[in-house]
């Protein structure tokens, strides 16, 4: 039935969260994945025990965290649906389904949540709506459509909400659409802006392409933005060049494989920073870079963090007109670069490690990266940043000319010819990383022997960082401090979803989605043929899981 007593979201609220809730994907608008909460401890975490389960019914991936507004939880999971739940009861108040088109192709089955303002809430789809639901009864509001499916056009991300506005990014970076950030007003549906990733004719950096090569370049900005309240300055990471190989489109490729920064009220282009140039590898650099005060070389940086997929850890300096480059380490091994020109921070490629067209080039990490889009974490209590990162991992493909279909991959190669191999007499494969931003040293590191890690990374002030991630379908909780492990639990599913921390009546709880899918599982289909004696079978179907301590 319908929810009573729903507190309505502003901008006041999500500035300044209350400490029991998590109202934005990463809790905080400057996207740390930070809980203040600290009953759970790393003392009594062994007590953490299971309150109430949620079967949604659903298979594929569930990557969404639960989304917390006082005792009320927003669940979204694949194929469009969203789940409404008492989240100190586990009792349903209300479900949304989409009707999602007979002919749709699903390239990444998923949602990554949905957003709140006031009394409603928001769900960009993968047949490129955004819809607008009442909170208290899940009825649609407003329906308005981005783009066009049919041509490879579709939605993953969990909206950012900044003032009434509903921001949300495309992806289609393998089907070679032009990204684009646009955004909604909240109340009617209406479109206010859209900047395109890719500047064309006569906008700053349309020089950085090719003839006609922007108008299906990628860049796609597929993950939720972050934002600097201060400065009223989004922070939005924008996706891989299309198709792979950069000979297919010679240049930097403005804005592919970057962060820009933008101005919510109208979408303009303050600045940006561009990461790695002409993306050959499928390296979307799409989680938005965490905002966080460093102290580092004896001075006071407002940073950008961003444990690229492209191997590199990168810190940069956010400054209202201007990105700078700060420092970047490999947090992986890779053999693609050479190293990173201290001035501009570009990032210096081996050639022999870049994809082109006719041969085979084989390239380490794989085209999932260092560490793909699961979030990592900052604990401002720890001073650390948590990184769910993949070592061990090497890719390749012969890249291919081959005409654009609209709604068709656009790959630069044949899907077949993409895949893993694992480094021959690896030990492990999924790292758990913990990294001082400010001094570059790792301070500990946690090894999965027979896994990949593919899930994003929370972290409380009771010093402790949860995570799923692996095909063994275990949820931990690890020491902050020193990367001990202090508690697992086997669920029904893999975990590719966001664990969030929440409190109701003095009672801190943890929860987290379960359900194995869409890139996990390819990267475990790819793992079984490395014939390294892993389990092959990973079961689907989602399960939302709440913890709290035994009393
Ligand atoms: O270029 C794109 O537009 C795009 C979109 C998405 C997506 O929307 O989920 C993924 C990717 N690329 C991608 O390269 C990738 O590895 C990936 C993994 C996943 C997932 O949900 O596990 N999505 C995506
Ligand atoms: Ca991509």
């Amino acid at each position: 039935g319908p929810i009573e007593n729903y507190a309505p979201v502003t901008q006041q609220r999500l500035e300044n969260p209350e400490p029991g809730n998590w109202m934005l994907y990463r809790r905080t608008y400057d996207g740390q994945g930070y809980s203040p909460l600290d009953q759970i401890t790393a003392d009594n975490v062994k007590n953490l025990t299971p309150v109430w389960t949620f079967a949604t019914g659903v298979v594929e991936g569930h990557e969404a965290p639960p989304i917390v507004n006082n005792g009320v939880m927003f669940v979204a999971t694949p194929m469009g649906q969203v789940i409404a739940i008492n989240a100190k009861t586990g009792d349903e108040y209300w479900r949304y389904k989409r009707q999602l088109p007979d002919d749709l192709f699903q390239l990444h089955p998923t949602s990554r949540g949905v957003g709140l303002w006031e009394d409603k809430l928001y769900l960009a789809t993968t047949d490129d709506h955004v819809v607008a639901l009442d909170a208290k009864t899940g009825k649609v509001v407003w329906d308005t459509k981005v783009q066009d499916y049919k041509k490879g056009q579709y939605m993953t991300l969990m909206p950012l909400i900044v003032d009434g506005k509903v921001i949300v990014g495309g992806s289609g970076g393998e089907f070679g659409v032009r990204g684009y950030v646009a955004a909604y007003d909240a109340k009617d549906g209406k479109e206010l802006w859209r900047t395109y990733t890719i500047p064309g004719e006569g906008e700053p950096g349309h020089d950085t392409w090719q003839g006609d090569d922007w108008k299906n370049g990628g860049g796609s900005a597929w993950m939720t933005g972050n934002y600097d309240k201060d400065t009223k300055t989004v922070y939005w990471g924008v996706g891989n060049a299309a198709p792979w190989p950069g000979e297919m489109h010679p240049g930097d490729n403005l804005y592919t494989s970057s962060v820009l920064a933008l101005d919510p009220n109208n979408g303009k282009i303050k600045t940006y920073h561009q990461y790695h140039q002409n993306d050959s590898w499928d390296w979307d650099e799409v989680e938005a870079p965490m905002l966080i005060d460093l102290q580092r070389d004896g001075r006071n940086i407002k940073s950008l963090v961003h444990p690229g997929r492209d191997a590199i850890f990168w810190v940069l300096e956010r400054t209202p007109t201007k990105i700078n480059y700060v420092a970047g380490w490999p947090f992986v091994a890779t053999d693609v670069w050479k190293g990173i020109d201290a001035e501009s921070g570009k990032p210096i490629v081996d050639p022999d490690h870049k994809p082109v067209v006719g041969k085979r080039v084989e390239f380490c990490p794989s085209l999932w990266g260092g560490k793909d889009w699961p979030s990592a974490a900052y604990s401002q209590k720890t001073g650390l940043v948590y990184v769910p990162a993949n070592e061990n991992f090497c890719g390749g493909f012969t890249g291919e000319k081959v005409p654009l279909k609209p709604g068709e991959l656009w790959l630069g190669t044949k899907p077949e010819d993409i895949g893993l191999k694992a480094k021959p007499g690896a030990d492990h494969f999924g790292e758990l990383q913990a990294w001082d931003p400010a001094t570059g040293k790792k301070v500990w590191q946690h090894n999965f022997p027979k896994s990949q890690l593919f899930g994003s990374v929370t972290a409380t002030a009771g010093d402790l960082i949860f995570a799923g991630g692996t095909n063994d379908r275990n949820f931990r909780a690890f020491n902050a401090k020193t990367g001990e492990l202090l508690w697992e639990q086997k669920t029904n599913s893999g975990i590719m979803g966001m664990p969030v921390s929440y409190e109701i009546d003095g009672t801190q709880y943890i929860a987290i989605q379960s359900g194995w899918g869409v890139d996990a599982q390819r990267i475990q289909d790819a793992l079984v043929t490395n014939n390294i004696g892993i389990e092959a079978n990973v079961p689907q179907g989602g399960v939302v899981w709440v913890f709290a301590l035994k009393k």
